[in-house]
């Protein structure tokens, strides 16, 4: 059967991507709060910059200019969070796109978690 997905090509892709993944994030009992209890995420100023971090990461734009790792040092989270959020992440690219750069964004996706994850939580060695 010929592979009806495309593969993420445009940043009016990187939007779809991003969108349905946090709408995911935002239906999530593990996640939603995390993002919206605890850190009350401002949604209107936070999605650009996603955009702006994926489009950056799979089509080489150079928008995003932040340190990630900062904002999340303070967040309650630890590997079954992790673990969610890449669940989701992969979900939501296998539901829409199919593609080499469709694998790159769930790869990216997974090292940043564990390099997270393992700065986060040194003592757990998850990632060993
Ligand atoms: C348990 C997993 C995660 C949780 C709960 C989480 C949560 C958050 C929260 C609450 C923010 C701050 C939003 C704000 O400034 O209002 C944030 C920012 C961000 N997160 Fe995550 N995150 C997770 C994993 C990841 C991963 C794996 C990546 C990368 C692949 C990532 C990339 C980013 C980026 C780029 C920002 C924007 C930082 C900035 O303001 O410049 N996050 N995240």
């Amino acid at each position: 059967m010929p592979e009806s997905r495309p593969d993420i090509q445009t940043e009016a892709d990187v939007k779809t991507l991003v969108d349905a993944f946090y709408d995911k994030v935002n239906a999530d009992p593990l996640l939603a709060p995390v993002f919206n209890g605890f850190a009350h995420v401002d949604w209107p100023a936070h999605l650009p910059k996603m955009y702006d971090f994926w489009s950056g990461l799979l089509l080489h734009t150079s928008r995003y200019q932040g340190r990630p790792f900062l904002k999340h040092i303070p967040l309650p989270i630890a590997g079954e969070h992790f673990e969610r959020w890449l669940a989701l992440f992969f979900l939501t690219v296998d539901q829409l796109f199919a593609g080499p750069v469709a694998e790159t964004a769930k790869l990216r996706a997974r090292s940043i978690a564990q390099v997270f994850e393992a700065r986060l939580n040194p003592s757990r060695l998850s990632i060993l």
